[in-house]
C-alpha cells in the first residue's frame, strides 16, 4: 500500500510540473503580448494612428532579444500560490492599466488568462479618471471595449465580452479610478497624497504597472545611473510586490547590468525612447 502511494505520487511529480510549466508558459507568453501591446499609443506617434499592424503573436521570439529586464521568474513565486487547487488560497493581481485599444485588449487577455490558469483569483484594475495622454484608458473606454468585444460578429471575440462582463458581475475583476493616476506626483509619495488608494495597493499580492508614464512615475523621472536598483528608484514607494511591464518611450532606466546601457547608448541613440525595447522588472516589497 506504501509502495503504491510513493509509486503513484512518484508519477504524480512530473504531471505536477509539467502542468506548472504549461501554465506558467502561457502566462509568460500573455505577459509578453502585453508587454509589447504597450508599443502602440498615440503619444508616441504625435496622434497619428499607431495601431497594431502586424501580429505580436508571430513576432514574440524575434522581440525575445529586445527585453532588457526580464524579472519573470521572480512573478512565479507570488503567481504559482494559488494555482495547485488550493481553494483556501486567495491572490489579489491589480493592474495599473495604461493605453485603452490594443494595449487594453492584451491587458484583460492577460486577466483572463491569470484566472482561467488559477494563478489569481481576482484582479483589479487601475484606470485613469481623465487621460493624462491622449490614448489613456478610463472608466468609459474600459466598459466600450468589452462591450465592442461582446457585440462583434466573431464566436471567440463576443466569447471573451461575455466572460469579461461575467468577471466584471462576479467581482473576479474590479475597475478602480482614483484621481491621484492624473495628479502631477510621483508614486513615493501616494502614502502621503493618497492614503487610500495606497492602503487599496497593499492589499493586493502582486500590482502590474503597465507602460512609460506608470515608470516614469515611479521612479520619479529622474536622471539615475543605468545600474541603480530598482527598488532602490522606488525610493519609499513599496506598497506591494509590483513589477512594471513597460516598453522605453522615455530616457528613465534602471536595473539594467552594468555596460548595458552605455553599450545601447553607443550604438542606437535613441534606444530609449523609439519603443522597441522593453522591461519586465519587478520589486519585492521591502
Ligand atoms: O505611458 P505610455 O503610454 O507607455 O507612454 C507615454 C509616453 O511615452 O508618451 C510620451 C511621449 O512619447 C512620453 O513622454 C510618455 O512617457
Amino acid at each position: 500500500m506504501k509502495i503504491g502511494l510513493v509509486v503513484k505520487g512518484l508519477i504524480q511529480i512530473p504531471r505536477v510540473l509539467i502542468s506548472i510549466l504549461t501554465h506558467l508558459c502561457s502566462c509568460v507568453f500573455h505577459l509578453k503580448v502585453s508587454l509589447w501591446g504597450n508599443k502602440c499609443d498615440l503619444s508616441i506617434s504625435g496622434g497619428q494612428d499607431n495601431s497594431q499592424k502586424t501580429s505580436v503573436l508571430s513576432s514574440l521570439e524575434d522581440f525575445k532579444a529586445f527585453i532588457l529586464v526580464d524579472d519573470m521568474n521572480s512573478l512565479w513565486n507570488i503567481l504559482s500560490r494559488n494555482r495547485d487547487g488550493n481553494t483556501e488560497s486567495r491572490t489579489r493581481v491589480d493592474i495599473v492599466l495604461d493605453n485603452a485599444g490594443f494595449e487594453l485588449v492584451t491587458d484583460f487577455v492577460l486577466a483572463d488568462a491569470m484566472l482561467s490558469l488559477n494563478l489569481a483569483t481576482e484582479v483589479h484594475f487601475h484606470g485613469k479618471v481623465m487621460p493624462w495622454y491622449v490614448s489613456d484608458t478610463t472608466k468609459r473606454d474600459f466598459d466600450w471595449t468589452i462591450q465592442q468585444c461582446l457585440a462583434i460578429n466573431n464566436k471567440w471575440m463576443s466569447k471573451c465580452g461575455q466572460t469579461w462582463k461575467e468577471n466584471l458581475k462576479k467581482g473576479r475583476w474590479v475597475y478602480h479610478e482614483h484621481l491621484f493616476w492624473t495628479l502631477p506626483h510621483e508614486f513615493c509619495t501616494m502614502a502621503e497624497v493618497a492614503p487610500d488608494l495606497y492602503t487599496e495597493l497593499q492589499k493586493s499580492d502582486l500590482v502590474f504597472f503597465k507602460g512609460d508614464l506608470n515608470y516614469r512615475k515611479l521612479t520619479g523621472d529622474r536622471k539615475w545611473d543605468f545600474t541603480v536598483p530598482f527598488s532602490q528608484a522606488l525610493r519609499s514607494f513599496h506598497p506591494a510586490p509590483l513589477c512594471s511591464v513597460r516598453t522605453l518611450k522615455a530616457d528613465v532606466q534602471v536595473g539594467l547590468q552594468a555596460g548595458v546601457g552605455e553599450r545601447l547608448s553607443a550604438t542606437e541613440t535613441d534606444w530609449m525612447i523609439s519603443g522597441k525595447y522593453g522591461i519586465i522588472q519587478f520589486s519585492p516589497a521591502v
